[in-house]
């Protein structure tokens, strides 16, 4: 069985919709910051304090290499996933990809009470946020199967739609799979 995957920005809320999502379809739940943070013995801010982004991008490439090739789990990713060519082509083919959109007003007011992005300890944490949506948003839709709005949406109805859209189009791609054949 194919892994679901969610993408999307910092405060997106990958991690709180994937957990839902997991017990909602009784499978395993996967995140790939947990991973990094398991596998390092360090939180991802003492990661960043003492190897940089850089050092924390490579363990990132190895964790999600990894995650990709489990079966049938939903794997919740880091903001920056997508940013390595290598991290975008083992999402797309470890699984179906689901984009977590949101605006950078909910990221901020989603990520303003704890401390545990490093990325976002600077002094305009929205203009950090905006340059990187700027960067990362056609990244995250250049992989994704599927693009799901999570503004003024609660999680729950937010996993909702995920499982909608998502039959949709196993619907959608078995019916013209049919008509191809
Ligand atoms: N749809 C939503 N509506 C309201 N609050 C939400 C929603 N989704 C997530 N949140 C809240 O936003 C915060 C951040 O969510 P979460 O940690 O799941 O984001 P994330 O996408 O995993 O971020 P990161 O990339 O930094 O790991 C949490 O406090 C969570 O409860
Ligand atoms: O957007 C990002 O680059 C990040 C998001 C978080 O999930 C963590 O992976 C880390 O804080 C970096
Ligand atoms: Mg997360």
């Amino acid at each position: 069985m194919q892994n679901l995957i969610l993408v999307g920005p910092m405060g997106a809320g990958k991690s709180t919709i994937g957990r839902l999502l997991a017990k909602e379809l009784r499978l395993p739940f996967k995140d790939s910051d947990k991973e990094i943070e398991q596998r390092t013995g360090a939180s991802i801010p003492l990661i960043f304090d003492v190897e940089g982004e850089g050092g924390f991008r490579e363990r990132e490439h190895a964790a999600i290499a990894d995650l990709c090739l489990l079966n049938g789990v939903v794997l919740a990713t880091g903001g920056g996933a997508v940013l390595q060519e290598d991290n975008r082509r083992a999402l797309r083919s470890g699984g179906q990809v689901v984009y977590l959109c949101t605006s950078v007003d909910q990221q901020l007011e989603r990520t303003s009470r704890d401390r545990n992005r490093p990325l976002l300890q600077a002094a305009d944490p929205r203009a950090v946020l905006e340059t990187l949506m700027a960067v990362r948003d056609p990244l995250y839709r250049e992989i994704a199967d599927i693009v799901v709005e999570t503004d003024e949406r609660p999680p729950r109805l937010v996993v909702m739609e995920i499982l909608e859209r998502l039959q949709a189009l196993r619907h959608r791609e078995s019916r013209d799979g049919t008509a191809l054949s």
